[in-house]
């Protein structure tokens, strides 16, 4: 046995001890994706003048689900297609299990890629059956062996009732397990979801989402999911990574960007916040609702500060920074209040709990929790 076959051989016998530890065989469910490591060494991607993706590099570790998080227009959808061969990188590599896909070298055709795409519209054929969808992509194996593994996918979203149906006859979040059945049917080692829950009203969507990731950690394929949703992105991914023109501008946990954003454009991503610029003084910066710690900046920096409208509340009379109501809005579970305080351009927003008795024109005392306080440096922001 050569080094290659041996490799191979390995890499099959862990996936058949993943067989009996996750539960595929036993169930009858299908077989395992051998989950797979991809990496993005600098990729470039044009259309035309335009650059839009400008040297991109990640490592995806095998079974790891990435959230790819970014504005309208900053390329997340571009980094998906160059992943599944539908465009052609400018420059750069990209591999899986360091086996290139795309780069100079090599350039192979999505169906040889071994990567599921499932796309914001779920792209079903009307006109085929739910059946004939999910193994739309099964083209290289017998019709009979097709269709066992297209009902096997069925089952394991959870509709192996609907086989003869058409799409028109299923809701949306059916239609969205069918979207998933297919792009997993042929047990790619990657998969790449392109919005898959922004069809869905929110109820459904956190529903949907919940189910959907159990079946993706199941499967152990390693998964890039676009979102324009911060905290879709917070509860799905192992990783977020931020997208901004092209770029990836911060690539972490959800603790790691939400608590240490890298920019003022990382930090208002995950929240609402009030911002104040700022000169650092003596270790400290003066805002209008208090003092704040300048993290060891020079006199004389300028800082913009970022506070988190629930890192402001309201203490004793005399207490803290005075200010006065000017907006009450009861959102449920928190208030959200506008308090006007000297130094401030704009009313200062505050999240808080009970705070109904300050009604519009009370005199209040805001205190800061430090814990919501970001300083960043101004050119930075
Ligand atoms: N077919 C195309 N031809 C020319 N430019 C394009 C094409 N597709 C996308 N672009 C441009 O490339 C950039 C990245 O687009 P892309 O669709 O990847 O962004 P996105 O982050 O997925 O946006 P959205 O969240 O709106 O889907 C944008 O400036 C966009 O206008």
């Amino acid at each position: 046995m050569n080094t290659s076959s041996a490799s191979k051989a390995a890499s099959e016998d862990a996936s058949t001890q993943s067989v009996e530890r996750t539960g595929w065989g036993r169930r009858g469910t299908g077989g395992v994706t051998i989950a797979a490591r991809l990496c993005f060494e600098n990729v470039v991607h044009r259309y035309g003048d335009t650059l839009s993706l400008r040297g991109i590099k990640l490592d995806i570790e095998p079974g790891e689900v990435v959230c790819l998080l970014g504005r309208s227009g900053c390329g997340k959808t571009t980094l998906l297609r160059v992943t599944a061969g539908l465009e052609y990188p400018a420059s750069g590599r990209i591999t899986i299990n360091g086996r290139e896909i795309a780069g100079p070298s090599v350039m192979l055709p999505p169906e040889k890629r071994g990567i599921g795409l499932m796309f914001q519209d779920y792209a079903l054929f009307p006109h085929m059956t739910i059946l004939k969808n999910v193994i739309y992509g099964l083209k290289d194996i017998p019709r009979a062996e097709a269709e066992r593994q297209g009902h096997i996918a069925l089952a394991r979203v959870g509709l192996e009732g609907y086989a003869a149906e058409h799409p028109h006859a299923l809701s949306g979040g059916e239609q969205q397990r069918v979207a998933l059945a297919r792009a997993l049917a042929p047990r790619p080692s990657v998969l790449l979801m392109d919005e898959p829950f922004s069809g869905l009203d929110k109820r459904l969507r956190d529903h949907v989402r919940e189910e959907t990731m159990a079946i993706i950690r199941e499967a152990r394929a390693t998964c890039i999911i676009v979102t324009h949703d911060p905290e879709e992105a917070m509860r799905m991914g192992d990783r977020i990574a931020l997208m901004r023109q092209g770029r990836l501008l911060q690539v972490g946990t959800a603790r790691d960007l939400y608590e240490s954003p890298s920019d003022l454009y990382a930090a208002r991503f995950f929240s609402e916040l009030n911002e104040f610029e700022g000169v650092a003084r003596g270790g400290m910066v003066e805002t209008p609702v208090g003092m704040v710690s300048a993290h060891g900046r020079a006199d004389g920096t300028p800082v913009m500060v970022a506070i988190r409208p629930q890192g402001i509340s309201f203490t004793t009379a005399g207490d803290g920074v005075a200010g006065r109501v000017v907006g009450n809005r009861f959102l449920g579970e928190v208030d959200l209040l506008n308090v006007a305080v000297d130094g401030a351009d704009v009313p200062v927003r505050v999240r808080a709990r009970n705070a109904a008795p300050f009604v519009v024109g009370s005199s209040v005392w805001l205190v800061l929790d430090q814990r919501d306080v970001l300083v960043f440096d101004k050119l930075a922001a």
